[in-house]
Protein backbone atom coordinates (compact mmCIF):
# COMPACT_ATOMS: atom_id res chain seq x y z
CA UNK A 1 0.00 0.00 0.00
CA UNK A 2 1.38 3.44 -1.01
CA UNK A 3 1.56 5.67 1.93
CA UNK A 4 0.46 9.27 2.71
CA UNK A 5 2.33 12.26 1.11
CA UNK A 6 5.33 11.29 -1.45
CA UNK A 7 4.35 7.80 -2.54
CA UNK A 8 0.49 9.09 -3.31
CA UNK A 9 2.57 11.35 -5.42
CA UNK A 10 4.56 8.95 -6.86
CA UNK A 11 1.61 6.82 -7.61
CA UNK A 12 0.43 10.00 -9.42
CA UNK A 13 3.53 10.43 -11.42
CA UNK A 14 3.36 6.69 -12.49
CA UNK A 15 -0.29 7.54 -13.50
CA UNK A 16 1.08 10.42 -15.73
CA UNK A 17 4.04 8.91 -17.25
CA UNK A 18 1.55 5.84 -18.33
CA UNK A 19 -0.96 8.12 -19.88
CA UNK A 20 2.12 9.33 -22.45
CA UNK A 21 2.96 6.18 -22.95
CA UNK A 22 -0.95 6.17 -24.01
CA UNK A 23 -0.25 9.30 -25.87
CA UNK A 24 -1.98 11.78 -23.68
CA UNK A 25 -0.09 15.34 -22.71
CA UNK A 26 0.69 16.12 -19.07
CA UNK A 27 -1.57 18.97 -18.99
CA UNK A 28 -4.77 16.63 -20.43
CA UNK A 29 -3.92 14.55 -17.33
CA UNK A 30 -4.30 17.18 -14.92
CA UNK A 31 -7.92 16.06 -13.75
CA UNK A 32 -6.89 12.80 -13.29
CA UNK A 33 -5.05 13.67 -10.34
CA UNK A 34 -7.94 15.79 -8.68
CA UNK A 35 -8.27 13.32 -5.92
CA UNK A 36 -4.60 14.24 -4.05
CA UNK A 37 -3.87 16.89 -2.08
CA UNK A 38 -2.21 20.30 -4.37
CA UNK A 39 1.14 19.42 -3.07
CA UNK A 40 0.79 15.94 -3.63
CA UNK A 41 -0.42 16.98 -7.22
CA UNK A 42 2.16 19.51 -7.98
CA UNK A 43 4.97 16.78 -7.21
CA UNK A 44 3.31 13.85 -8.88
CA UNK A 45 3.70 16.65 -12.06
CA UNK A 46 7.38 17.37 -10.90
CA UNK A 47 8.27 13.79 -10.93
CA UNK A 48 6.86 12.70 -14.13
CA UNK A 49 8.52 15.70 -15.90
CA UNK A 50 11.80 14.92 -14.55
CA UNK A 51 11.63 11.26 -15.40
CA UNK A 52 10.59 12.20 -18.80
CA UNK A 53 13.49 14.83 -18.85
CA UNK A 54 16.18 12.05 -18.15
CA UNK A 55 14.35 9.27 -19.23
CA UNK A 56 17.36 8.26 -21.84
CA UNK A 57 19.79 8.74 -19.28
CA UNK A 58 17.91 6.49 -16.93
CA UNK A 59 17.42 3.96 -19.54
CA UNK A 60 21.74 3.77 -20.34
CA UNK A 61 21.85 3.56 -15.94
CA UNK A 62 19.34 1.06 -15.75
CA UNK A 63 20.39 -1.20 -18.87
CA UNK A 64 23.51 -1.92 -17.03
CA UNK A 65 21.80 -4.09 -13.95
CA UNK A 66 18.45 -4.80 -15.69
CA UNK A 67 18.40 -8.56 -17.06
CA UNK A 68 14.96 -9.44 -18.63
CA UNK A 69 13.17 -6.13 -20.25
CA UNK A 70 10.53 -5.13 -17.33
CA UNK A 71 6.88 -4.82 -17.94
CA UNK A 72 5.92 -1.00 -19.44
CA UNK A 73 4.64 -0.43 -15.67
CA UNK A 74 7.27 -1.91 -13.64
CA UNK A 75 9.85 -0.15 -16.23
CA UNK A 76 7.83 3.13 -15.37
CA UNK A 77 8.75 2.62 -11.35
CA UNK A 78 12.41 2.00 -12.23
CA UNK A 79 13.05 4.78 -14.14
CA UNK A 80 11.00 6.65 -11.60
CA UNK A 81 12.82 5.55 -9.19
CA UNK A 82 16.26 6.21 -10.89
CA UNK A 83 15.75 9.53 -11.90
CA UNK A 84 15.00 10.33 -8.04
CA UNK A 85 18.01 8.66 -6.72
CA UNK A 86 20.64 10.55 -9.03
CA UNK A 87 19.07 13.70 -10.27
CA UNK A 88 16.80 14.63 -7.13
CA UNK A 89 19.29 13.28 -4.50
CA UNK A 90 16.52 11.03 -3.17
CA UNK A 91 17.06 9.12 0.00
CA UNK A 92 18.26 5.60 -0.98
CA UNK A 93 16.13 3.71 1.09
CA UNK A 94 12.65 5.84 1.50
CA UNK A 95 12.99 5.51 -2.85
CA UNK A 96 14.03 2.09 -2.73
CA UNK A 97 11.32 1.22 -0.59
CA UNK A 98 8.32 3.10 -2.17
CA UNK A 99 9.63 1.70 -5.35
CA UNK A 100 9.30 -1.94 -3.97
CA UNK A 101 5.63 -1.22 -2.73
CA UNK A 102 4.61 0.19 -5.96
CA UNK A 103 5.81 -2.80 -8.34
CA UNK A 104 3.52 -4.62 -5.43
CA UNK A 105 0.84 -2.90 -5.59
CA UNK A 106 0.67 -3.76 -9.42
CA UNK A 107 -0.94 -7.11 -8.99
CA UNK A 108 0.89 -10.58 -9.71
CA UNK A 109 2.77 -9.29 -11.91
CA UNK A 110 4.28 -6.84 -9.82
CA UNK A 111 4.31 -9.07 -6.88
CA UNK A 112 6.76 -10.85 -9.02
CA UNK A 113 9.06 -8.26 -9.99
CA UNK A 114 9.07 -6.72 -6.49
CA UNK A 115 12.39 -8.66 -5.49
CA UNK A 116 14.48 -7.64 -9.32
CA UNK A 117 13.47 -3.55 -8.40
CA UNK A 118 15.15 -4.01 -5.25
CA UNK A 119 18.31 -5.34 -6.21
CA UNK A 120 18.00 -3.50 -8.77
CA UNK A 121 17.64 -0.42 -7.32
CA UNK A 122 20.17 -1.11 -4.95
CA UNK A 123 22.81 -0.95 -7.53
CA UNK A 124 21.21 2.63 -9.06
CA UNK A 125 21.79 3.65 -5.98
CA UNK A 126 25.42 3.18 -5.92
CA UNK A 127 26.10 4.30 -9.43
CA UNK A 128 29.06 6.56 -10.24
CA UNK A 129 29.16 8.45 -13.41
CA UNK A 130 25.17 10.22 -13.63
CA UNK A 131 26.96 13.69 -14.19
CA UNK A 132 28.94 12.51 -16.72
CA UNK A 133 25.85 10.92 -19.40
CA UNK A 134 25.06 13.60 -21.82
CA UNK A 135 21.46 14.92 -22.03
CA UNK A 136 19.19 13.31 -23.53
CA UNK A 137 18.69 13.64 -27.72
CA UNK A 138 15.90 14.98 -29.25
CA UNK A 139 13.94 12.65 -31.44
CA UNK A 140 15.19 12.27 -34.92
CA UNK A 141 12.50 13.85 -36.58
CA UNK A 142 12.94 17.03 -34.85
CA UNK A 143 17.53 16.54 -34.16
CA UNK A 144 17.89 16.47 -37.68
CA UNK A 145 16.14 19.75 -38.51
CA UNK A 146 17.25 21.86 -35.20
CA UNK A 147 20.87 20.66 -36.61
CA UNK A 148 20.01 21.76 -39.99
CA UNK A 149 19.34 25.13 -38.80
CA UNK A 150 21.66 25.73 -36.13
CA UNK A 151 24.39 23.05 -36.16
CA UNK A 152 25.33 20.14 -34.08
CA UNK A 153 26.86 22.13 -30.81
CA UNK A 154 23.70 24.25 -30.81
CA UNK A 155 21.74 21.28 -30.99
CA UNK A 156 23.32 19.81 -27.31
CA UNK A 157 23.38 23.22 -26.04
CA UNK A 158 19.46 22.83 -27.07
CA UNK A 159 19.50 19.78 -25.56
CA UNK A 160 20.99 20.52 -22.21
CA UNK A 161 18.74 23.78 -22.00
CA UNK A 162 15.70 21.30 -22.58
CA UNK A 163 17.40 18.69 -19.62
CA UNK A 164 17.71 21.86 -17.18
CA UNK A 165 14.24 22.71 -17.02
CA UNK A 166 12.36 26.43 -17.15
CA UNK A 167 12.30 28.70 -14.39
CA UNK A 168 9.32 30.78 -13.69
CA UNK A 169 8.79 34.08 -15.68
CA UNK A 170 6.23 36.89 -14.68
CA UNK A 171 4.72 39.37 -16.80
CA UNK A 172 4.00 43.01 -14.85
CA UNK A 173 0.54 44.47 -15.12
CA UNK A 174 2.24 47.50 -14.78
CA UNK A 175 5.97 48.45 -13.33
CA UNK A 176 6.82 47.19 -9.89
CA UNK A 177 8.39 44.35 -8.66
CA UNK A 178 7.68 40.63 -6.76
CA UNK A 179 9.49 39.89 -3.68
CA UNK A 180 12.54 37.09 -4.51
CA UNK A 181 11.67 37.65 -8.51
CA UNK A 182 14.91 39.01 -10.70
CA UNK A 183 14.55 41.58 -13.62
CA UNK A 184 15.40 40.41 -16.59
CA UNK A 185 16.85 42.67 -19.60
CA UNK A 186 13.67 42.56 -21.89
CA UNK A 187 11.29 43.52 -18.77
CA UNK A 188 9.55 40.53 -17.32
CA UNK A 189 10.44 38.79 -13.61
CA UNK A 190 12.26 35.40 -13.18
CA UNK A 191 11.72 33.16 -9.95
CA UNK A 192 14.18 30.43 -10.01
CA UNK A 193 13.53 27.25 -7.83
CA UNK A 194 9.99 25.26 -7.30
CA UNK A 195 7.04 28.36 -6.30
CA UNK A 196 3.67 27.92 -5.24
CA UNK A 197 2.46 30.16 -8.49
CA UNK A 198 -1.05 30.82 -6.63
CA UNK A 199 0.80 32.08 -3.07
CA UNK A 200 3.35 34.65 -4.72
CA UNK A 201 2.32 38.32 -3.49
CA UNK A 202 0.08 39.90 -6.22
CA UNK A 203 -1.64 36.64 -7.91
CA UNK A 204 -4.68 37.47 -6.23
CA UNK A 205 -5.17 40.94 -7.01
CA UNK A 206 -3.92 40.34 -10.69
CA UNK A 207 -0.70 42.18 -10.75
CA UNK A 208 1.37 40.03 -12.92
CA UNK A 209 0.75 36.60 -15.00
CA UNK A 210 2.92 33.72 -15.84
CA UNK A 211 4.64 33.77 -19.14
CA UNK A 212 8.38 33.01 -20.18
CA UNK A 213 9.95 35.76 -20.77
CA UNK A 214 10.61 35.07 -24.78
CA UNK A 215 6.93 34.44 -25.05
CA UNK A 216 6.34 38.52 -23.64
CA UNK A 217 8.41 39.36 -26.30
CA UNK A 218 5.72 39.55 -29.83
CA UNK A 219 3.02 41.92 -28.06
CA UNK A 220 5.72 44.47 -27.17
CA UNK A 221 7.24 44.35 -30.70
CA UNK A 222 3.80 45.06 -31.94
CA UNK A 223 4.65 47.96 -29.61
CA UNK A 224 0.34 48.76 -28.47
CA UNK A 225 -0.68 52.30 -27.85
CA UNK A 226 -3.48 53.52 -25.46
CA UNK A 227 -6.69 53.27 -27.73
CA UNK A 228 -5.78 51.46 -30.32
CA UNK A 229 -7.75 48.35 -31.80
CA UNK A 230 -5.91 45.41 -31.75
CA UNK A 231 -7.00 41.88 -32.74
CA UNK A 232 -5.32 38.98 -31.17
CA UNK A 233 -5.83 36.58 -33.81
CA UNK A 234 -5.05 33.12 -31.95
CA UNK A 235 -5.61 34.49 -28.45
CA UNK A 236 -6.02 31.40 -25.78
CA UNK A 237 -5.11 31.17 -23.26
CA UNK A 238 -4.09 34.98 -23.14
CA UNK A 239 -0.81 35.82 -21.87
CA UNK A 240 -0.82 38.34 -24.77
CA UNK A 241 -4.29 39.39 -24.85
CA UNK A 242 -3.16 40.72 -21.13
CA UNK A 243 -0.12 42.20 -22.55
CA UNK A 244 -1.93 44.26 -25.14
CA UNK A 245 -5.13 45.06 -22.77
CA UNK A 246 -2.81 46.39 -20.25
CA UNK A 247 -1.05 48.22 -22.17
CA UNK A 248 -4.29 50.15 -23.14
CA UNK A 249 -5.72 48.58 -26.76
CA UNK A 250 -8.75 48.07 -27.27
CA UNK A 251 -8.70 44.44 -27.72
CA UNK A 252 -10.25 41.43 -29.52
CA UNK A 253 -9.37 37.87 -28.98
CA UNK A 254 -10.10 35.38 -30.78
CA UNK A 255 -9.95 31.83 -31.14
CA UNK A 256 -11.28 28.84 -32.07
CA UNK A 257 -11.00 26.90 -28.89
CA UNK A 258 -14.13 27.47 -26.85
CA UNK A 259 -12.80 25.52 -23.38
CA UNK A 260 -9.47 27.62 -24.17
CA UNK A 261 -11.23 30.60 -24.68
CA UNK A 262 -12.59 30.39 -20.82
CA UNK A 263 -9.19 30.57 -19.71
CA UNK A 264 -8.72 34.07 -21.79
CA UNK A 265 -12.04 35.25 -19.66
CA UNK A 266 -10.63 33.92 -16.21
CA UNK A 267 -7.53 35.54 -16.55
CA UNK A 268 -8.73 38.67 -17.82
CA UNK A 269 -10.80 38.88 -14.79
CA UNK A 270 -7.91 38.14 -12.43
CA UNK A 271 -5.80 40.75 -13.64
CA UNK A 272 -9.43 43.26 -14.03
CA UNK A 273 -8.47 43.62 -17.76
CA UNK A 274 -10.87 44.00 -20.47
CA UNK A 275 -11.01 42.42 -24.10
CA UNK A 276 -13.84 41.48 -26.57
CA UNK A 277 -13.81 37.71 -26.35
CA UNK A 278 -14.98 35.75 -29.86
CA UNK A 279 -14.93 32.18 -30.03
CA UNK A 280 -14.61 32.05 -33.61
CA UNK A 281 -12.13 30.45 -36.79
CA UNK A 282 -9.69 33.37 -37.50
CA UNK A 283 -9.71 31.83 -41.09
CA UNK A 284 -13.43 33.14 -41.24
CA UNK A 285 -13.58 35.68 -39.06
CA UNK A 286 -13.78 39.58 -40.14
CA UNK A 287 -13.77 42.37 -37.58
CA UNK A 288 -16.42 45.04 -37.70
CA UNK A 289 -13.98 47.82 -37.27
CA UNK A 290 -10.48 47.44 -39.20
CA UNK A 291 -7.79 47.12 -36.54
CA UNK A 292 -4.61 49.62 -36.20
CA UNK A 293 -2.38 46.50 -35.83
CA UNK A 294 -2.79 42.11 -35.27
CA UNK A 295 -1.14 39.44 -33.29
CA UNK A 296 -0.91 36.30 -34.79
CA UNK A 297 0.54 33.84 -32.62
CA UNK A 298 -0.33 31.06 -34.62
CA UNK A 299 -0.63 27.07 -33.95
CA UNK A 300 2.26 25.57 -34.45
CA UNK A 301 4.32 22.54 -33.46
CA UNK A 302 5.34 24.52 -29.69
CA UNK A 303 8.88 22.54 -30.37
CA UNK A 304 10.18 25.73 -28.19
CA UNK A 305 8.67 24.87 -25.28
CA UNK A 306 10.05 21.71 -24.65
CA UNK A 307 11.63 22.86 -21.43
CA UNK A 308 8.06 23.10 -20.09
CA UNK A 309 6.78 20.56 -21.74
CA UNK A 310 9.09 17.61 -21.88
CA UNK A 311 6.25 15.11 -22.70
CA UNK A 312 6.08 16.82 -26.40
CA UNK A 313 9.07 14.59 -27.91
CA UNK A 314 7.35 11.33 -27.01
CA UNK A 315 3.59 12.87 -28.13
CA UNK A 316 5.12 13.99 -31.72
CA UNK A 317 6.54 12.35 -34.74
CA UNK A 318 6.46 15.22 -36.51
CA UNK A 319 3.50 14.65 -39.40
CA UNK A 320 1.66 17.23 -38.28
CA UNK A 321 3.96 20.05 -38.91
CA UNK A 322 2.92 20.23 -43.18
CA UNK A 323 -0.47 20.91 -42.50
CA UNK A 324 0.66 23.65 -39.79
CA UNK A 325 3.08 25.29 -42.01
CA UNK A 326 -0.33 25.41 -44.55
CA UNK A 327 -2.59 26.74 -41.78
CA UNK A 328 -0.16 29.87 -40.53
CA UNK A 329 0.47 30.77 -44.02
CA UNK A 330 -3.69 30.98 -44.89
CA UNK A 331 -3.70 32.93 -41.65
CA UNK A 332 -0.40 35.49 -42.16
CA UNK A 333 -2.53 35.67 -45.34
CA UNK A 334 -6.28 36.53 -44.21
CA UNK A 335 -4.74 38.68 -41.59
CA UNK A 336 -2.79 41.15 -43.71
CA UNK A 337 -5.73 41.23 -45.10
CA UNK A 338 -7.54 42.49 -42.34
CA UNK A 339 -5.16 45.47 -41.95
CA UNK A 340 -5.63 48.92 -43.29
CA UNK A 341 -2.92 50.19 -45.39
CA UNK A 342 -0.03 50.64 -43.37
CA UNK A 343 -0.94 48.91 -40.67
CA UNK A 344 1.13 46.20 -38.74
CA UNK A 345 1.59 42.69 -37.42
CA UNK A 346 3.44 40.74 -35.59
CA UNK A 347 3.94 37.13 -36.51
CA UNK A 348 5.19 34.40 -33.99
CA UNK A 349 5.35 30.65 -33.10
CA UNK A 350 6.42 28.93 -30.56
CA UNK A 351 8.74 26.68 -32.50
CA UNK A 352 12.39 26.02 -32.85
CA UNK A 353 11.37 24.87 -36.73
CA UNK A 354 12.46 27.51 -39.37
CA UNK A 355 9.76 26.28 -41.71
CA UNK A 356 7.36 27.63 -39.07
CA UNK A 357 9.23 31.23 -38.69
CA UNK A 358 11.87 32.53 -40.94
CA UNK A 359 10.89 30.60 -44.22
CA UNK A 360 6.93 31.19 -43.24
CA UNK A 361 7.85 35.33 -43.22
CA UNK A 362 10.40 35.05 -46.36
CA UNK A 363 7.51 32.87 -48.25
CA UNK A 364 4.79 35.77 -47.53
CA UNK A 365 7.23 38.78 -48.41
CA UNK A 366 7.13 37.25 -51.56
CA UNK A 367 3.80 36.39 -51.89
CA UNK A 368 2.88 39.89 -51.07
CA UNK A 369 5.10 42.76 -53.08
CA UNK A 370 5.12 45.58 -51.07
CA UNK A 371 5.14 43.99 -47.53
CA UNK A 372 8.24 44.98 -45.38
CA UNK A 373 9.32 43.87 -41.89
CA UNK A 374 10.17 46.39 -39.51
CA UNK A 375 13.69 46.20 -37.91
CA UNK A 376 13.20 45.32 -34.13
CA UNK A 377 14.17 47.19 -31.22
CA UNK A 378 13.08 45.81 -28.04
CA UNK A 379 14.66 46.92 -24.50
CA UNK A 380 17.26 43.56 -24.09
CA UNK A 381 17.07 42.49 -27.63
CA UNK A 382 20.73 40.98 -28.43
CA UNK A 383 22.36 41.16 -31.83
CA UNK A 384 22.68 37.84 -32.29
CA UNK A 385 18.51 37.54 -31.83
CA UNK A 386 17.98 39.43 -35.58
CA UNK A 387 17.56 37.15 -38.65
CA UNK A 388 18.44 38.02 -42.49
CA UNK A 389 14.41 38.98 -42.78
CA UNK A 390 14.45 41.19 -39.90
CA UNK A 391 12.34 39.14 -37.53
CA UNK A 392 13.92 37.57 -33.71
CA UNK A 393 15.02 33.94 -33.44
CA UNK A 394 15.27 33.28 -30.02
CA UNK A 395 16.66 29.71 -29.01
CA UNK A 396 16.25 27.62 -25.64
CA UNK A 397 20.07 27.52 -25.11
CA UNK A 398 20.02 31.52 -25.22
CA UNK A 399 20.36 33.40 -21.84
CA UNK A 400 21.90 29.68 -20.79
CA UNK A 401 23.53 31.43 -17.53
CA UNK A 402 20.09 33.16 -16.39
CA UNK A 403 18.42 30.01 -16.99
CA UNK A 404 17.51 30.11 -20.52
CA UNK A 405 14.10 31.03 -22.66
CA UNK A 406 11.65 29.17 -24.47
CA UNK A 407 11.92 28.78 -28.47
CA UNK A 408 10.24 31.23 -30.63
CA UNK A 409 10.36 33.23 -33.94
CA UNK A 410 8.54 36.45 -34.00
CA UNK A 411 8.71 39.28 -36.99
CA UNK A 412 6.30 42.57 -37.26
CA UNK A 413 5.49 42.65 -40.90
CA UNK A 414 4.39 46.65 -41.88
CA UNK A 415 1.70 46.45 -45.15
CA UNK A 416 2.73 48.95 -47.64
CA UNK A 417 0.87 52.00 -47.15
C1 LIG B 1 0.11 29.35 -29.64
S1 LIG B 1 -1.49 29.27 -29.04
C2 LIG B 1 -1.82 30.95 -28.65
C3 LIG B 1 -1.22 31.39 -27.33
C4 LIG B 1 -1.75 32.76 -26.91
N1 LIG B 1 -1.51 33.76 -27.91
C5 LIG B 1 -1.14 33.23 -25.61
O1 LIG B 1 -0.24 34.04 -25.60
O2 LIG B 1 -1.59 32.77 -24.56
C6 LIG B 1 -2.40 29.06 -30.51
C7 LIG B 1 -3.91 29.17 -30.34
O3 LIG B 1 -4.47 29.14 -31.66
C8 LIG B 1 -5.77 28.61 -31.54
N2 LIG B 1 -6.19 28.22 -32.90
C9 LIG B 1 -5.84 27.13 -33.62
N3 LIG B 1 -6.42 27.16 -34.84
C10 LIG B 1 -7.17 28.30 -34.87
C11 LIG B 1 -8.02 28.89 -35.85
N4 LIG B 1 -8.21 28.31 -37.03
N5 LIG B 1 -8.62 30.06 -35.54
C12 LIG B 1 -8.43 30.63 -34.32
N6 LIG B 1 -7.65 30.11 -33.36
C13 LIG B 1 -7.02 28.97 -33.64
C14 LIG B 1 -5.60 27.47 -30.54
O4 LIG B 1 -6.85 27.16 -29.94
C15 LIG B 1 -4.59 28.06 -29.57
O5 LIG B 1 -5.25 28.60 -28.45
Amino acid sequence: MAKPGKDLARQGALRLLQGVREGLSLSDQSGGLKRLLPADQARAGRLAAETLRHMDRADEVLQQYVNRKPSPQVLDVLRLATVELLELGGAAHGVVDAAVNLTRAQGKKGQAAAGMVNAVLRKVSQHQGWAQITPQELPDWLRDAVTDAYGEEATLAIEAAHQAGAPLDLTLKSAGQVPGADPLPTGSLRISGPVQVSALPGFGQGEWWVQDAAAALPARLLDPQPGENIVDLCAAPGGKTLQLAAAGAQVTAVDISQARMGRVADNLARCQLQADLVVADALDWRPKVTPDAILLDAPCSATGTIRRHPDLPYLRDGSGIPALVKLQAQMIDHALALLPPGGRMVYAVCSLLPEEGEAQISAALSRHPGLSVDRPDLPGQEPGWITAEGGLRLRPDYWSARGGMDGFYMARLRKPA
